[in-house]
C-alpha cells in the first residue's frame, strides 16, 4: 500500500455491483408510466495503487435495466482499468470522449441508452475519486477551477453550432469575479427544495394528505404530484393537494411521456384550473417539437414546460434550448455521459436564460444533484429564481454522506468527493438477487421477480 502522504497514481480495477431496493413494494417512486420501479442502481468502485482512494459512483434504474447496464460497464472497462488518474484528470474531455466513441461499442449508442448510462456511473465514480484526492467536495473542486480548465473538461463536438468554446468561456469569465460572495450566499442560506413525496401515484388519498402535512411542516413551499393515468383521479388527487397546502405554495405535476402531444394539450388545459407551475415530461422525451407545441399551448395558463430526465444527450438538449420547447432544463447526473456532459447542458442552459431544475426521483440522485446545482449558483446562474432541486427521502441512510436540508433548503455538502459512496452493510444486503435482503424477499415469496422465476427453469 502507498503510504497516505502520496496520491494514487493509477486506477487498479473496477468493481461493478446491482444494488436493488424493493421500492415497488411500497409504491415509492410510482408514476403513470411505471407503476412498479424498484429504485435501483449500477454502483462502480474505481480502486486505485492507494487503498485510501476509491471513487465510487453510479448510474441510475428502475429494476432489471441494471442487468444490462451492469454488462455494459464491463464492456467499458478495457478503456479504465490502467489508467493513469493525472492523464484522464489533464485530458477528461478526451477520455470522455473515448468512452463515448470506442469504434465497436458505439454502433449500440452512439451517446445514448444503456451504454451511455453505463459510461455515466463510470465517470460519476472517476468525479468522486477525484474530489477525495483533491479533498473537496466536488461542487467546490469545480468552483475552484479556472474557466479555461472547466472549458477543458467538455466535449463541445456537436453543440458548438449553439455554443462555441469562445462563448462559453465568455459566460463562466462573466462570472468569475462573484464567485467568492456566492458560495458564502449559498452556504449561509442553501438552495431551495421541493419534493415529489406528496403524489406518487401509487399513494392513496390517505397517504397524499399525510405526506402533504408533513412537508409543509418542514418548510416545504414546492410540491410535484404525478398525474396522467385518469383525469378524474387527477382532479381528485390535485384537489386533495391543494386543500393541505393552499392556494399559493407551488404545485407541479409529471406525467412520465403519458401522452401523445394533443392528448398533453388538453389533459392540461383540464387541470390548468388548479394553477399548476410546470407539466413535466408531458409526452415522448425525443419530441423536441412536441414539446413546444405543448410549451405553445400552455403559456396562456402560466404553465412551463419540463422535461431532461430521460433527455439522451447534450445534442438533445440543444434541440431544446434552441427551439424554446422547455422553460426548466432537468438535467439527470446519471444520464447522458456523467458529469462532464451534465456542465455542457449547464452552459448552454446558462445561454437560453433557462433555469436548470435537476431531476432526482432515483436512488443516490439528491446526493449528486446537490453539486450540480452549488456549482451552478456559484459559477453560472448566482441566482435562485425558479431554480428548486427535486427532493425525496428516500434511501439517502444508504449512503455514507447524504445530502443535509434544513428547512426545505439543501445546504452545500462538505464531504469529499461527489457524495456517492454507499454503506459497505447496503452493498452487501442489497446486491440483487444474492443480498440478506433479497434472499429474504424471494425466499418467503415477498418478492415476485417473473425474469428470475423463468430463468430457473431453463
Ligand atoms: C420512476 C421514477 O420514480 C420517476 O417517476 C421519477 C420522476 O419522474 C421524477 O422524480 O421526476
Ligand atoms: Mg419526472
Amino acid at each position: 500500500m502507498a503510504s497516505i502522504l502520496n496520491k494514487p497514481k493509477r486506477i487498479i480495477d473496477l468493481d461493478v455491483r446491482d444494488i436493488r431496493f424493493p421500492t415497488s413494494l411500497t409504491a415509492d417512486g410510482s408514476d403513470a408510466t411505471h407503476p412498479d420501479p424498484d429504485y435501483s442502481c449500477v454502483y462502480v468502485r474505481l480502486y486505485t495503487d492507494d487503498d485510501n482512494y476509491v471513487g465510487c459512483g453510479l448510474t441510475f434504474t428502475i429494476g432489471r435495466g441494471n442487468e444490462l447496464v451492469k454488462h455494459a460497464v464491463d464492456s467499458l472497462r478495457f478503456l479504465v482499468v490502467r489508467r493513469f488518474i493525472e492523464d484522464i484528470q489533464e485530458n477528461m474531455a478526451c477520455w470522455v470522449n473515448d468512452l463515448a466513441n470506442e469504434s465497436q461499442l458505439r454502433w449500440v449508442g452512439p451517446e445514448k441508452g444503456v451504454i451511455h448510462l453505463a459510461m455515466a456511473a463510470i465517470v460519476n465514480a472517476f468525479w468522486d475519486l477525484w474530489g477525495k484526492i483533491a479533498k473537496k467536495p466536488v461542487w467546490k473542486l469545480l468552483s475552484e477551477m479556472s474557466p479555461e480548465r472547466i472549458i477543458s473538461l467538455i466535449n463541445f463536438k456537436y453543440i458548438n453550432d449553439y455554443l462555441s468554446k469562445e462563448e462559453a468561456l465568455a459566460i463562466l469569465k462573466k462570472n468569475e469575479p462573484f464567485k467568492r460572495e456566492r458560495e458564502l450566499w449559498i452556504t449561509k442560506r442553501g438552495f431551495p427544495a421541493y419534493t415529489t413525496q406528496v403524489g406518487w401515484l401509487g399513494y392513496d388519498d390517505k397517504k397524499l394528505r399525510e405526506n402533504g402535512r408533513k412537508f409543509l411542516r418542514d418548510g416545504f413551499t414546492a410540491f410535484k404530484m404525478k398525474v396522467g393515468s385518469d383525469i378524474e383521479d387527477d382532479k381528485r388527487r390535485l384537489r386533495i393537494i391543494r386543500e393541505v397546502i393552499g392556494p399559493n405554495n407551488k404545485l407541479m405535476v409529471d406525467a412520465n411521456q403519458k401522452w401523445g402531444v394533443q392528448e398533453a394539450i388538453d389533459w392540461m388545459n383540464e387541470l390548468a384550473q388548479f394553477n399548476i407551475h410546470w407539466i413535466e415530461e408531458p409526452t415522448s422525451p425525443d419530441d423536441v417539437l412536441g414539446h413546444l407545441k405543448v410549451s405553445q399551448a400552455l403559456e396562456k395558463h402560466g404553465i412551463g414546460v419540463a422535461t431532461g430526465e430521460m433527455c439522451q444527450n447534450r445534442v438533445m438538449f440543444k434541440q431544446f434550448l434552441q427551439a424554446g420547447a422547455l422553460q426548466f432544463c432537468q438535467i439527470d447526473s446519471a444520464r447522458m455521459g456523467g458529469l462532464n456532459d451534465v456542465l455542457a447542458v449547464y452552459l448552454m442552459a446558462s445561454k437560453a436564460g433557462i433555469p436548470v431544475c435537476p431531476h432526482s426521483g432515483g436512488v443516490g440522485l439528491c446526493e449528486m444533484v446537490q453539486h450540480l446545482q452549488m456549482f451552478d449558483y456559484v459559477v453560472l446562474s448566482g441566482s435562485i429564481e425558479n431554480r428548486l432541486i427535486e427532493f425525496i427521502d428516500h434511501l439517502h441512510e444508504h449512503f455514507e454522506f447524504p445530502p443535509k436540508l434544513g428547512r426545505a433548503r439543501y445546504f452545500p455538502p462538505m464531504d469529499y468527493g461527489y457524495s456517492t459512496e454507499m454503506k459497505y452493510g447496503s452493498i452487501r444486503d442489497y446486491e440483487y438477487p444474492e443480498g440478506a435482503t433479497w434472499k429474504r424477499l424471494l425466499d418467503k415469496g415477498q418478492y415476485r421477480d417473473p425474469s428470475l422465476e423463468f430463468k430457473k427453469y431453463l
